[in-house]
């Protein structure tokens, strides 16, 4: 597809937009229809054949372009942020990581389905994301694990997905402008021009995505990794260390390791106070991930602060840049954001690189850190902070997810280091 400036009516027949501002300024593309194949033909007979007739889905991007696609789950429109995730395996674990509330995701895997969904990967109870965004579903479904399709997963769980559109084409955006906001419809009464308008009069900065997916209540946690899946297992030291996890979106994965590890794990809503998590009398606190901006968010931030110095701590991804505000530094927006299961990740302290899971959109700046914070890890796509560590207060934090799931292993040990900072921090007091 190639993008155009014009903004007359275009050889397919669309009308583009007149007086629309965009939200950002400078925009390269128009209103536009895109598709990787002309709309229409004739035949012989002079009749018109429609291929997009099965088309029966929009996506529109809020730099004017406009995705026709076919729908494989609930009909409706919903308003999100586009990210695009380039692990290979493991959509269902990433329909239920509560972090991608507010966001459609695609994959730039072009296959997606082919493996169904099982009762076991899912990393929450519920599907947080606003869309799936693929290229094409795979036309079986063929896994012993599988109990149901992805399309009939998609439709129960009242959860909007598309294919059949130029994912790639898609990407490439994506990486050149930055993240956009999009809206995808099922519904033809809608116009073009609306659905832009929507995603030019929504953002996801500012807002604080937390208190909708975060437990409301405390609940024990003691599931283990299953033994048959294990890895790693000769590092553990048979301890059992008492940990209250800060529910911001909290993936099972991130329990289930814990637990692997020796933790008897409380886990408490993301409002819960700190006096109430120090009566509880921790060896260990870990803050989990969770969606959406980082400094939006300060009244998790003044808990984290509260509770620093008192019990060795553990930020994951959210839990990280939360900690990274905590210790006086700030966040901030990433152009588009990692999004995958092969980010390669340098752990300073050993010099070892490690391929890493990552799904963030924000960072810390490590600029903005004071003296003592250390920067433990660096993504080396670009240098951006991936880990801190602050000994004088026991804590450590990683911007990335060793809980890999979906994603690869390489970052399992810092569940082992989290168990060792609250064994030192348990003999010295
Ligand atoms: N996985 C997460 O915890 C995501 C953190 C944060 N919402 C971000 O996008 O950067």
């Amino acid at each position: 597809m190639a993008a155009t400036t014009t903004t007359t009516t275009t050889p397919l027949g669309f009308v583009l937009p007149t007086g629309l501002s965009p939200r950002r300024g400078g925009f390269r593309f128009s209103l536009v229809r895109c598709s990787a194949s002309p709309l229409t033909s004739s035949t012989a007979s002079g009749t018109v054949e429609k291929p997009w007739s099965s088309y029966n889905a929009r996506l529109v991007l809020e730099d004017g372009s406009i995705w026709p696609a076919k729908s494989f789950g609930a009909p409706g429109t919903r308003v999100a942020e586009l990210v695009f995730n380039t692990s290979l395996t493991g959509y269902q674990e990433i329909l239920t990581d509560p972090s991608y509330a507010g966001q459609f995701v695609l994959m730039t895997n072009p296959q997606i389905g082919n493996t169904g969904v099982n009762l076991d990967d899912e990393e929450s109870e519920q599907c947080f994301l606003a869309g799936l965004v693929i290229r094409s579903l795979s036309i079986s479904t063929s896994n012993w694990r599988c109990t149901k399709t992805l399309a009939d997963y998609l439709t129960e769980r009242n959860l909007m997905g598309i294919y059949d559109l130029d994912t790639r084409a898609i990407t490439r955006r994506l990486r050149e402008e930055g993240s956009l906001n999009g809206v995808l419809s099922t519904e033809q009464t809608k116009t073009d021009d609306e659905l832009l308008q929507m995603s030019r009069s929504w953002d996801i900065v500012g807002i604080d995505l937390i208190s909708d997916v975060s437990c409301k209540s405390p609940y024990e946690w003691v599931d283990k990794t299953d033994p048959e899946w294990d890895f790693n297992t000769n590092t553990r030291d048979g301890k059992s260390y008492r940990v209250i996890a800060y529910d911001f979106g909290i993936k099972h994965n991130i329990l289930r390791r814990l637990s692997s590890y020796g933790c008897q794990i409380t886990v408490v809503p993301s409002t819960f106070p700190a006096s109430e998590a120090l009566k509880m009398n921790p060896d260990g606190i870990l803050f989990s991930n969770g969606p959406g901006d980082p400094s939006a968010v300060p009244y998790a931030v003044e808990t984290v602060k509260e509770l620093l110095g008192k019990a060795p701590v553990y930020g994951i991804c959210m839990g990280h840049q939360l900690l990274g505000q905590a210790l006086g530094g700030k966040t901030y927006k990433m152009k588009f954001g990692h999004h995958g299961g092969n980010h390669p990740v340098r752990n300073n302290r050993t010099g070892q690189v490690e391929i890493s899971a990552q799904n963030h959109n924000y960072a810390v700046d490590p600029a903005s850190l004071p003296g003592g914070v250390e920067v433990t890890h660096v993504n080396l796509n670009d240098g951006s902070c991936a880990g801190l560590s602050f000994p004088a207060m026991n804590v450590m934090s990683l911007q990335y997810h060793p809980e890999a799931s979906p994603g690869p292993h390489d970052s399992d040990n810092a569940f082992r280091e989290f168990i060792e900072l609250m064994k030192r921090s348990k003999q010295s007091s």
